[in-house]
């Protein structure tokens, strides 16, 4: 755990970016700090390193305030990612990721495998580890930054805005991947973002700043749609809160009925469209598995031809189908 006790920030020019913040950031999991431009989120981030020293109050890790430790040695133990990734333009990918396990002395085969190992993980083509940082697209770079940064397994991952630089698509693949990356090596992330859509979609937990550098919510993303503290938080959220807050609600318990005769489905029972009296199939929409959201079967309903989102097992094959009856039901619940 990391935590932050009554943390205050002034710099010499007497600029408050971080005023009294107090909060835990659990192991393991993906805290977002996100809010409005200057509210002091690189501040805040920053600190946990020590490349800016806090003025007062305490940051300790695991109960060790980091001030007691050397801040090169906890440096090690943090990896540390930035927008543009930040990779040394005269290193190929793959010496860009050895460039801890250099430092630490590791022997060279041992570097080698571990850095290819790593741009594997983070989905990269090995064969680019050869080339230079300015032969790789947005995303790539940003990809090579993680494997760096994991380099030398550190405990934390430190990560300012490393996906603001790329367009969205990509920057929506990156999260992606971001989210399996984390689901098999479970670090403690600490990630800044003015995006909220993008806090909401990869935190465990929120932070929400306000300009000032005090903390308004720190919440997990359900809790901050469904009970946004203040006007500040709630407009910072911005619109179809409601609607969004549906992503964290599961389709476990919809109430599916039986598969109509109109669907039609093919041989292995996965759908194949809904028949429209004249003889033609009309195309089934999305469709949705029980583990989804109710997002996920809200938006099954809405692009079905006939109102009724098809349900399938993990195999495509068509389970049921859910009706706009059954979703009000389960989304009033
Ligand atoms: N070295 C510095 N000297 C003086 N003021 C600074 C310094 N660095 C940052 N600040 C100020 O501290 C405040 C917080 O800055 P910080 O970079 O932490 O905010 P941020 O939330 O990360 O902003 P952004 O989203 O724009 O990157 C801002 O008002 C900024 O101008």
């Amino acid at each position: 755990m990391i935590e932050f006790k009554d943390v205050t920030k002034r710099y010499p020019d007497g600029t408050v970016a971080v005023d009294n913040l107090s909060l835990r950031i659990p192991s393991h999991q993906i805290t977002v700090f996100v809010g409005p431009s200057g509210c002091g989120k690189t501040t805040s981030l920053r600190m946990i390193n020590r490349t800016i020293e806090r003025s007062s109050g305490t940051i300790s890790i695991d109960d060790e305030d980091i001030n007691s430790q050397d801040a090169v040695q906890l440096r090690r133990g943090i990896g540390y990612v930035i927008q543009h990734a930040g990779l040394f333009p005269h290193k190929t990918v793959l010496d860009n990721v050895a460039t801890v396990p250099k430092l630490l002395g590791w022997d060279k085969a041992k570097t080698r495998s571990t850095a290819l190992e790593l741009l594997e993980r983070v989905g990269l083509d090995l064969k680019l580890a050869d080339r230079y940082p300015a032969q790789l697209s947005g995303g790539q770079q940003q990809r090579v930054g993680v494997a760096r940064a994991l380099a030398a397994d550190p405990k934390i991952l430190l990560m300012d805005e490393p996906f603001s630089a790329v367009d969205p698509i990509v920057r929506n693949q990156l999260q992606e991947e971001l989210l399996r990356l984390q689901r098999d090596i479970g670090k403690t992330m600490v990630f800044v973002t003015h995006d909220i859509d993008e806090a909401i979609k990869l935190g465990d937990n929120v932070a929400v700043l306000r300009v000032g550098g005090k903390l308004a919510q720190f919440a997990p993303p359900a809790e901050l749609l469904a009970n946004p503290v203040d006007e500040f938080v709630e407009s910072f959220i911005g619109k179809d809160r409601g609607y969004r807050a549906l992503t964290f609600v599961t389709a476990d318990t919809l109430r599916l009925t039986d598969v109509p005769g109109e669907l039609a489905r093919a041989e292995d029972g996965t759908p194949k469209g809904w028949a429209n009296g004249s003889g033609e199939l009309e195309p089934v929409g999305a469709t949705f598995q029980r583990g989804d959201s109710l997002r996920a079967a809200l938006d099954a309903v809405l692009t079905s031809p006939v109102g009724k989102g098809v349900c399938v097992d993990e195999a495509g094959k068509v389970v049921g189908v859910v009706e706009y009856a059954a979703l009000a039901e389960a989304i009033r619940a």
